[in-house]
């Protein structure tokens, strides 16, 4: 038996009546932040989209070793949070009201609030830093606090799963170190978290790379190896280069062919 909190077997999608995922297998243990990257149009969000059960694919998908499609839409909903791209959200609804919306799972029909419920979200706002603001309309917000909003959403759910499309959209430097330490915060609590990304110095904080390209998996090893590094400049067509700086690895885009050539 796996003790991954996520696994995926041979999972395939189509959209549009295309094959955009091609028997994707992956599994997530626990306290694991896995990055997923690749190129535009690699298929990395119809795999998160298959991970979370929102879209129809073939092949397995378990959440804590139970099929998602066989595990009730509350059970899976307080087990796993979701942030997709550009999600749009009610931007009439106060900053308050969006976050509670990531305690539905956790509320009966048509019941109020907890004082439980209340704790989670004001938990998570503050940890966004989205607190202030928690009387004001979403629409108000610049793309980078709505974001942050969003977030705090998927944090208020308190699943051990997060699958986050594309996080970082909108947010500065200081506020995406913010969110590199609250996943941080979160893997070493037990959680485990998928993101995808395209900030690659981002993503190679993560414990381990998921390099999609052409809809399948063409790597999947830890960040600091150099065999994911070269798998990474490949899956870019050799026109990244990855190069350390102190303690960190970080991706430059290589312009023109003498770079792309050189080492
Ligand atoms: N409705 C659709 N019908 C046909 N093809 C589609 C449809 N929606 C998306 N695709 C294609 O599926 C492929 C995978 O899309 P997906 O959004 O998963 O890529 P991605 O890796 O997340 O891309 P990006 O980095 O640009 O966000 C793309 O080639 C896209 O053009």
């Amino acid at each position: 038996m796996s003790s991954a909190v996520l696994q995926a077997q041979d999972v395939a999608a189509r959209l549009g009546g295309v094959p955009v995922l091609h028997g994707v297998s992956l599994e997530l243990p626990a306290g694991q932040w896995l990055a997923v990257v690749g190129p535009n149009g690699a298929g990395k969000s119809t795999l998160l989209k298959c991970l979370a059960g929102l879209l129809p694919c073939a092949g397995a998908v378990r959440l804590h070793g139970q099929l998602l499609a066989s595990l009730p839409g509350r059970t899976r909903a307080r087990q796993m949070a979701w942030l997709g791209q550009n999600e749009t959200a009610a931007d009439d609804l106060t900053v308050w009201d969006v976050a509670m919306l990531g305690r539905l799972p956790h509320q009966g029909w048509l019941s109020n609030a907890s004082d439980a419920d209340r704790a989670a979200v004001e938990q998570a706002l503050r940890s966004t830093q989205a607190w202030d603001w928690r009387a004001r309309p979403l629409g108000e917000l610049s793309g980078g606090e709505r974001q942050r909003v969003l977030l705090a959403r998927a944090l208020a759910t308190q699943a051990d799963v997060l699958l986050l499309d594309e996080p970082l959209v909108n947010l500065d430097p200081p506020h995406q170190a913010d969110w590199v330490a609250l996943v941080r915060a979160l893997t070493a609590g037990g959680s485990a978290v998928v993101s995808v990304l395209h900030e690659l110095n981002v993503a190679l904080m993560a414990d381990a790379l998921l390099i999609v390209k052409d809809g399948r998996v063409v790597h999947h090893g830890p960040c600091a190896s150099p065999t994911t590094h070269r798998a990474l400049q490949a899956a870019f067509d050799w026109r990244v280069g990855v190069y350390q700086v102190k303690d960190r690895w970080v991706v430059l885009p290589k312009g023109t062919p003498a770079e792309r050539n050189s080492t």
